[in-house]
């Protein structure tokens, strides 16, 4: 039985995907909270990586190869209020793309759990 793609599909397959990490870090880096993090990273990288991972959790054809989150996030000091600030950041994206309401919640769903391995300062 094949997997289930609709979210994959509903977020715009690869290309919608990939217009979404072109915008969201662009945002990323214009966001005051958010520029300390992202400003010195190789953001080429960081785009794919994120493209391959939203296409493996929505359910798409992708696997993401590369480091664990605990492990990409080691040392960054990520607090929930950073946490929290990067996802709102995503919503004003994905609302900026015309993702509907219920298909950001699902990526969102997806993503939270992730906040145990990447939160790693009180
Ligand atoms: C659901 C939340 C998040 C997800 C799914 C996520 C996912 C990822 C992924 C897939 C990478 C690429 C790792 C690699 O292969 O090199 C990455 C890198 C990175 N993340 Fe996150 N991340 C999240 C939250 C955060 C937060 C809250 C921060 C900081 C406020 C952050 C800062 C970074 C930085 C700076 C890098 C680049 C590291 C480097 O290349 O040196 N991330 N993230």
């Amino acid at each position: 039985q094949p997997a289930d793609d609709s979210l994959y599909r509903q977020l715009g397959g690869q290309p919608g995907l990939t217009k979404l990490m072109d915008d969201f870090m662009a945002r990323l880096l214009a966001d005051q909270r958010m520029n300390p993090f992202f400003k010195d990273v190789d953001h080429q990288h960081v785009k794919a990586q994120l493209v391959a991972q939203f296409c493996e959790v929505s359910g798409g054809p992708c696997r993401l190869k590369g480091p664990d989150m605990k492990k990409a996030h080691e040392g960054m000091d990520i607090t929930r209020r950073d946490f929290n600030a990067l996802v709102e950041v995503l919503q004003d994206s994905m609302s900026a793309q015309g993702i509907a309401f219920s298909t950001q919640n699902k990526l969102l769903a997806r993503l939270a759990p992730m906040h145990r391995d990447i939160i790693n300062t009180p």
